[in-house]
């Protein structure tokens, strides 16, 4: 079970609402790998992959989590910190600002500290999936913050 494990992925996959055509041609297109993963998505984007495959034949069994303005973002960031997500592939939009802009900060911010293979945008999208370390026994190296976590409060201190 846990050989297993190491193979199959976890992939969020999250869009606003003019880059989900994109991650939708996307998913569809990669079908034949992503497939064989685990797929968690916010709630809108997840229900419009889920439509778009149904609509192609394939049943797929997608995690939803919250809508991203709702608490998805938080949610999937909060997932990544447990180290349940293997890749982040979140196509934001780069010229329209979001309700909820400081949890897309917060969601990047978090990939990005847990050092998760993360695309913004299609052709690193691409890259990732066209990978050999896609679907390997890949584990992201994480910083060493013990100093940090062990850090003395002066105020504490006194
Ligand atoms: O807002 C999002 C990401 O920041 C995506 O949320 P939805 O998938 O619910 O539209």
């Amino acid at each position: 079970m846990e050989k297993e494990r190491k193979f199959v992925k976890r992939i969020a996959l999250v869009a606003h609402d003019r880059e989900k055509k994109d991650l939708i041609e996307w998913v569809e297109f990669n079908w034949g790998t992503l497939g064989a993963h685990e797929l968690i998505c916010t709630g809108t984007t997840g229900k419009l992959v889920e439509e778009a495959l149904i609509k192609k034949g394939i049943t797929a069994k997608i995690t939803k989590l919250k809508s991203g303005p709702l608490g998805g973002d938080a949610q999937l960031a909060s997932l990544i910190a447990e180290g349940k997500i293997d890749y982040l592939i979140f196509f934001w939009d780069p010229m329209e600002p979001q309700p909820h802009d400081v949890d897309v900060k917060a969601l990047l911010r978090i990939a990005t500290l847990y050092n998760i293979p993360t695309a913004m945008n299609r052709s690193t999208a691409d890259f990732i999936i066209s990978s050999i370390l896609f679907g390997s026994d890949y584990t992201p190296k994480m910083k060493d913050y013990k100093s940090y976590i062990e850090r003395k409060i002066e105020d504490l201190e006194k």
